[in-house]
Parts: structure tokens; sequence; C-alpha cells
């Protein structure tokens, strides 16, 4: 302000009469400089408040993604996990030759982790993708992850419609297989939630199918069709040419939809596929939403089950298929693909497409199934017996597994008695039931 008081001095009027009007000249210059400097101290402020707003948001973006990656992929830890827990472990010079590098999708379902341990067991190497929705009890989806981590199969938390996923996958290991074991299971619920068979078994597919006919190599697709597709063919017992275009479900739908979009992947790009037709089936570390499993619970806690019946008062009757069983036939299944041809998602000659029926060839009826899981429980059911309502259901199943045993030397060995005996011994001692009492313990 001193400096300007002398600048004035400096212009003083000659003119007395002026001095008043040069004052306020003088005054408004100087309220203008005044506002000129405010002007550009508001501007800097601005700037600074602007800095700091990107500099925040920077330091959240950084923070969200971190935390995103954090708790689902990516950076080069992950890598690393992926890669070790893809690479086969056979001894050099092994019968069984060099080993396979498996993407198992599905890995924390049921089939998807026997299927992974018995890999790895073996010596070939497999990573595990699962999405751990919460269809049903997702504790026992991370507590198969967690046995599976104990054998160091490294289980990736994402989904099969997540492509850049999938394409990381791809880009960090070159996989020979890939066991497709994600889905949306359960026939009934397909009334509830039709969107999710949408979602999983149609989208998801297509998503997967994209991602491994892009990739190079190839790998070869092994995945888990299902029984269901036979929907109301009646001539027994089900044969790979039987009619599969009746299906009475949306999930069977879903599934028939499957075999054709493989088949289509795998007459353009050339990618080899095995599908395999499931027939119901259980064993330890089971599916809580299956009849089995619901049963045990609900006779354990004293609580009624429901038993539905055909028609004319026909029992329902399924081809029930023991676990190991089913995993042997996916093993077989890897082993007997046969490569993909394509490159640079192009095919280049005949790949091989397979379906094939794994079942028991030994239907036993679903009252069969309760009188059995009484016996091994020591508990009476109470049954409610209802009418099958239109839900999907089809009356009964029974595999013919002829062309399984001829291609895939697959042979079934476990009864329905023998299976439900090893799953309720694991039930009870996985929900503590035996924990400090002998009940159950000569079982
Ligand atoms: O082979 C398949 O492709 C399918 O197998 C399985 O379906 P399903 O054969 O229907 O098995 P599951 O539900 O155990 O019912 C068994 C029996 O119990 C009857 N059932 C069922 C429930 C109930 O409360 N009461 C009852 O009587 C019921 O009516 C039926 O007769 C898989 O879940 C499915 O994902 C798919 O893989």
């Amino acid at each position: 302000m001193r400096v300007v008081a002398e600048e004035e001095e400096d212009m003083l009027p000659s003119t007395p009469g002026k001095v008043k009007i040069e004052r306020a000249g003088a005054m408004t210059r100087q309220l203008h400089r005044c506002f000129a400097s405010t002007g550009t101290m508001f501007l800097w402020a601005l700037f600074l408040v602007a800095m700091t707003a990107t500099y925040l948001s920077f330091h959240s973006f950084v923070d969200t993604s971190s935390r995103y990656f954090a708790a689902s992929w990516g950076g080069l830890h992950w890598e690393r996990q992926i890669r070790a827990s893809a690479s086969p472990r056979r001894p050099p010079g092994s019968a069984e030759g060099a080993g396979l590098s498996v993407l198992v999708t599905g890995a924390a379902g049921f089939v998807g982790t026997h299927c992974s341990l018995a890999l790895r067991k073996r010596g070939d190497g497999v990573v595990g993708i699962d999405n751990f929705n919460k269809y049903y009890d997702p504790s026992l989806k991370k507590a198969r992850r967690a046995l599976l981590a104990s054998h160091g199969v490294f289980v990736v938390e994402g989904d099969i419609n997540d492509g850049r996923l999938l394409t990381k996958l791809f880009d960090v290991v070159p996989f020979t297989h890939v066991l497709h074991l994600a889905a949306q299971a359960g026939v009934r619920y397909a009334m509830e939630n039709p969107a999710s068979y949408v979602h999983s078994n149609i989208a998801g597919l297509v998503s997967l199918l994209e991602a491994c006919k892009e990739a190079d190599p190839q790998p070869a697709v092994v995945w888990a069709s299902s029984s269901s597709v036979y929907g109301l063919n009646n001539a027994v017992p089900f044969s790979e040419a039987h009619r599969t275009d009746r299906p009475a479900s949306l999930y069977a739908a879903t599934k028939k939809a499957g075999e054709e979009i493989t088949h289509t992947y795998n007459h353009i790009y050339g990618l080899s596929v095995t599908g395999l037709r499931f027939f119901t089936v259980y064993g330890p570390w089971g599916r809580p939403d299956m009849a089995y499993f619901s049963f045990t619970r609900n006779i354990l806690q004293g609580k009624p089950i429901t038993v539905y019946r055909g028609r004319d008062h026909v029992d329902l009757a399924r081809d029930f298929t023991y676990i190991d069983d089913i995993v042997r036939g996916c093993l077989a299944s890897l082993d007997t693909a046969g490569r993909s041809t394509g490159t640079g998602g192009r095919k280049r000659g005949p790949a091989p497409y397979r379906i094939f029926n794994l079942g028991n060839t030994a239907p036993v009826t679903v009252p069969t199934l309760v009188s059995i899981l009484e016996r091994y429980l020591r508990v009476n059911a109470k049954r409610n017996v209802v009418e099958m309502p239109g839900n999907g259901d089809v009356p009964f199943t029974h595999a013919n597994i002829s062309l399984a045993r001829e291609q895939l030397g697959y042979k079934p060995t476990t009864s329905l008695e023998m299976g439900l005996k090893k799953f309720v011994r694991w039930y009870l001692s996985y929900y503590g039931y035996n924990r400090g009492t002998q009940a159950f313990n000569n079982l």
C-alpha cells in the first residue's frame, strides 16, 4: 500500500479543482488493483483446490483398485501362484507322460473339488476358478477351497463370464485342458431363478469357449452336461443315440443348449470337446440342495422330508452315481480328449467331439434311498409323500454306459448302499455329530 501512496504523490494534479476527481480515480485504480490481486488469489485458490481434489481422487482410485485386485485377481504375486499351481509335478520320465495343466471351472463345487484333488494327486497341474455364489452355503465351498489349498491347488475367485480374467489366465498359463464344471445346478430351482441358468450355463459357457478358442495353444475342453437332457425320453436305458430334444426343465434345456453350443465351437474353431452326461452324482463334500444331502440333514434334525411320487403312485427312481466313479470318468475323458486343432482363433483341421453318459446303470427308487439313510443314521424319517409337482422332474433315469466303457474304460464300482455309507460317515464328521459319542463310530 505504501508504494501506491508514493505513486499517487507523483501523479498529483497541477490544478486544485481536479484533486477530488483525481483522488477518486486513484481510489478506483487502487480498488481495481486490489480486485485484480484478489482475482489472482482466487484463481490460485481454485487451482489449489483442483490439485487437492485430483490428488485425493487419484489416491482413492489407487486404494480402490488395489483393494479390488487384492480381493479378486491380478498382480505379480497372483501370477506366481497361478503358475505354481498349474505346473505338473510328475517325475521326469514318468510312464503317464509329462502331465496335464488343467483349468478347472467350478473348482470349489462338489465335482470340481474331487476332480481337482485327483488330478493334483497324480501329478497334474491344476488351477481352479469359482465364483463362490450363494446358491448353497458358501462356507462349504470355502472349506473345499481350503482342502484344495492344502494340496497345492489355487482357486481364483472369479466368474467365467469375466472374459478379461479368462484371457489373463490363458496369458499366464498355456493350459492343455479345461475341465468345465461351473454351472447353475439343480432341476427345480430353475423355476425360481431362471436367469441364473442363462447367466452360468449359456452366457458363461460361451464366454469360456471364446477364451479357449482364442488361447494359443487351444486347450481340449471336457465339460459337465447332464442326464436331464433325456427329458421326456422313455426308452431305457438312456443311450447317447436317444432323442434329447424334449427337455422337461429349463436346467435341462440349458445343458442341451450347451451341447449344441460346444458343437459349434468344435465345428468352427477346431476345439476338442467332450460332454459328460452325469447321472445324479452324490458323495462326501456333496451339494446340500440335493435330495440325499437335505434328507440326511432333516432326518438328523427330526424335521420332515418331502418324498415325491410319480403318476399312479409309482416311485421316482434315479441312477445315483458315486463321486469317485464320476472322477475316474472325468480323468479318463481328459486323458483321451485328443487335441484341439485351431490357432489364433482359426480352425486348422477337424477335432474330436464326443458325448458320454456317466451313470451307474443301477437305478434306485427315492424311498429306498431314504431307507438306506435311516439305517445308517439310526433315525426314522418323517416322510411326507406327495405327488410329483410339475417342476421339471422326470420320473426315472437309467444310463447305458457302453460307449464310455468302450472309449474311456469307464466302469462304475460303487453301489448306492456303499456310497451312502461313505457320505454319511463324512457328513457326521464334517458337521460334528460323532464328536464325543460312540453312536456312529462303527459306521
Ligand atoms: O442327473 C442330473 O443331471 C441331475 O442330477 C441331480 O438332479 P436330481 O436327479 O433331480 O437330483 P436330486 O435333486 O437329488 O433329486 C433326486 C430325486 O429325489 C427326488 N426329491 C428331491 C427333493 C425332495 O425334496 N424330494 C424328492 O423326492 C427328486 O424328485 C428326484 O427324483 C442334480 O441335482 C442336477 O443338478 C443334475 O445334475
